[in-house]
């Protein structure tokens, strides 16, 4: 069955349509890694939206439980050139079973070239992927909010049994950031983002960590007065979501980049160190630079692409964030140490030894 992909801008892509019959609407976004799209379609931060993958052929190992980054699909529609349909290997699933089951449409069959090329002179906008060739006549503003609290959890969810307890702040975090807190050996409860200071006090945490998530991060600045006050007395980290949360919680200001940063190989400079290494990415939003003087915050972490704002410290306080994801998944672990640099912050304040 043939499909169109329409964009905001007007531009439409024919392609092939795989999935049940219908239409769905989200904001485009391009994601350039050559790999890892289990990770990707999984991972909370994409809620809602098209993504449009550049590598050509998508799907060729198929899709294993231990790659999901949580329990289902995040995006609202997949966009690809070639959807491979031959065999994977034992113990995983094809890609085209897994959207099926999610009832995620997949585009196939589209020169993804030009439709990123579109997306990179318009800018991210909203896109509509359908199986008939109708396109929209209007387009109902983009969801940016997802902490209505509606979907929020309740109740403090407790893994792992270590000596050094991390609040996981959860924003719909990544799996693989808790993962790696409990290869760490950590105990690691994580919180719902609208929890109240008196019970994160009683749980006598030794750290906190605040998520990676969708949308627009000022969409919590009703809780950013609270969250400062939390990182003032915690020694805290935070990642992606986490980090503008953190920075705006400060006073700086976040702003939209044109069409985001989504990838396995952005290169980031450690502005103390010198030192250049990739990162794993996927934002749209990003600090402003010239809003960090509205902060106690110095820059640690420079995108040498374009210069924006990859990662901040507190002169006088444990308290590091960055844009990347140090978690990698999917992408290179070029950063995993700052989890070990973030507990090193958490056990001094237990005064715990330090076994390096
Ligand atoms: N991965 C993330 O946490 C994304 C943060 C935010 N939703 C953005 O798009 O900038």
């Amino acid at each position: 069955m043939t499909g169109l992909l329409t964009l905001a801008n007007g531009a439409s892509f024919k392609g092939h349509w795989n999935g049940i019959p219908g239409t769905v609407q989200g904001e485009i976004v391009f994601f350039t890694g050559m790999t890892g799209y289990e990770e990707v379609l999984t991972d909370p931060s994409y809620k809602g939206q098209i993504i449009v993958f550049s590598y050509p052929l998508i799907g060729q190992y198929g899709v294993k439980a231990s790659h999901l980054q949580s329990e289902k699909i995040q995006a609202a529609g997949i966009v690809v050139t070639e959807l491979y349909d031959g065999p994977v290997e034992k113990g995983a699933m094809t890609l085209r079973r897994f959207t099926e089951i999610a009832n995620v449409p997949v585009l196939s069959g589209v020169d993804t070239r030009s439709v990123i090329q579109a997306v990179r002179e318009s800018g991210t906008m909203q896109s509509h992927i359908s199986s008939s060739s109708v396109t929209p006549v209007h387009w109902p503003p983009v969801q940016t909010d997802f902490f209505s609290g509606a979907d929020n959890h309740a109740e403090i969810v407790t893994f792992g049994e270590g000596e050094i307890h991390i609040g996981l702040v959860d924003f719909h975090y990544k799996s693989t950031i808790l993962t790696e807190l409990l290869k760490q050996q950590c105990k690691v409860s994580v919180l719902p983002y609208t929890m109240s200071t008196e019970q994160l006090d009683l749980l006598q945490l030794d750290g906190l960590l605040f998520s990676n998530g969708p949308g627009d991060p000022a969409a919590l600045s009703s809780r950013f007065p609270i969250y400062r006050d939390w990182a003032e007395r915690y020694p805290t980290f935070g990642i992606c979501l986490g980090h503008q949360v953190i920075a705006s919680a400060f006073g700086a200001n976040t702003t939209k980049l044109p069409f985001g940063h989504r990838g396995a190989n952005h290169p980031v400079i450690n502005l103390k160190t010198g030192r250049v290494a990739m990162s794993s990415q996927n934002h749209s939003y990003v600090v402003e630079d010239d809003s960090i003087k509205q902060t106690p915050f110095a820059v640690l972490y420079k995108n040498v692409n374009d210069d924006s704002i990859e990662g901040l410290f507190h002169p006088k306080l444990p308290i590091m964030t960055v844009q990347f994801h140090p978690e990698a998944a999917p992408g290179p672990a070029d950063h995993l140490e700052l989890f070990s640099q973030f507990l090193s912050t958490a056990k001094q304040k237990k005064k715990v030894k330090i076994h390096a």
